[in-house]
């Protein structure tokens, strides 16, 4: 396929974002972006405590990773960006930025065409036995294993007409790595 502009790893929290798109951006040599990073402390604060993000919570993040995303590839640079991106709105969003984002209409912006980020979905699906179970070993991180039954509530997983691979966790990484990198080819 034509090698597109960015790569999204999404999935539920523990299905292996971080871990796998590291990977892929240090296999591809593109920059690597951990949406994790790009929270607003009340954000943080409010995983931390166990309460699931609602959309006003997330638009405004992801707004901010898609500007990020255009800006990359507008300088030429191929960009690995994990991000959670549940439904199939978060994910427009980072394609398309504010102008589809279902709670910021912006006015002025309507006739605009917007700039569109050429994104390959790479979900990472998996159980929640098995993704559980992972996230109850996970050491160091700000989200609680409690909140995994919200996630997969939340979760749309995507379909056609998005351009998205689906790939099991329970491969090893370097099989996960594989197939993605078979995909691109
Ligand atoms: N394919 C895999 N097989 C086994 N363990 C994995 C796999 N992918 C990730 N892990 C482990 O699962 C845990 C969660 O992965 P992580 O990358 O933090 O997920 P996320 O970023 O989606 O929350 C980590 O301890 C990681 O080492
Ligand atoms: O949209 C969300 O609810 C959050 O982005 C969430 O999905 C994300 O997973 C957290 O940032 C925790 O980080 P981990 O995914 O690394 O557990």
């Amino acid at each position: 396929m034509a090698a597109p502009g960015a790569l999204l790893v999404m999935g539920v929290s523990g299905s292996g974002k971080s871990t796998v798109g590291a990977l892929l951006a240090s296999e591809l040599g593109w920059k690597f972006y951990d949406a994790d990073d790009y929270h607003p402390e009340e954000n943080r604060m409010k995983m931390g405590k166990g309460i699931p993000l609602k959309d006003q919570d997330r638009i405004p993040w992801l707004c901010n990773l898609h500007d990020i995303l255009l800006r990359d590839i507008a300088s030429g640079q191929h960009v690995v960006l994990a991000c959670s991106a549940l439904k199939k709105a978060y994910r427009d969003v980072l394609i398309r930025g504010k102008e589809c984002a279902p709670l910021q209409c912006d006015e002025t912006g309507k006739d605009k065409q917007p700039a569109e980020v050429k994104l390959l979905v790479v979900h990472l699906s998996g159980s929640f036995e098995v993704i559980s179970r992972r996230l109850l070993k996970r050491k160091g991180h700000f989200m609680p294993p409690e909140l995994l039954q919200s996630q997969f509530d939340t979760l749309e997983p995507p379909s056609a007409p998005e351009n998205f691979i689906q790939i099991s966790v329970d491969k090893n990484l370097s099989e996960i790595i594989a197939t993605v990198m078979e995909t691109l080819k």
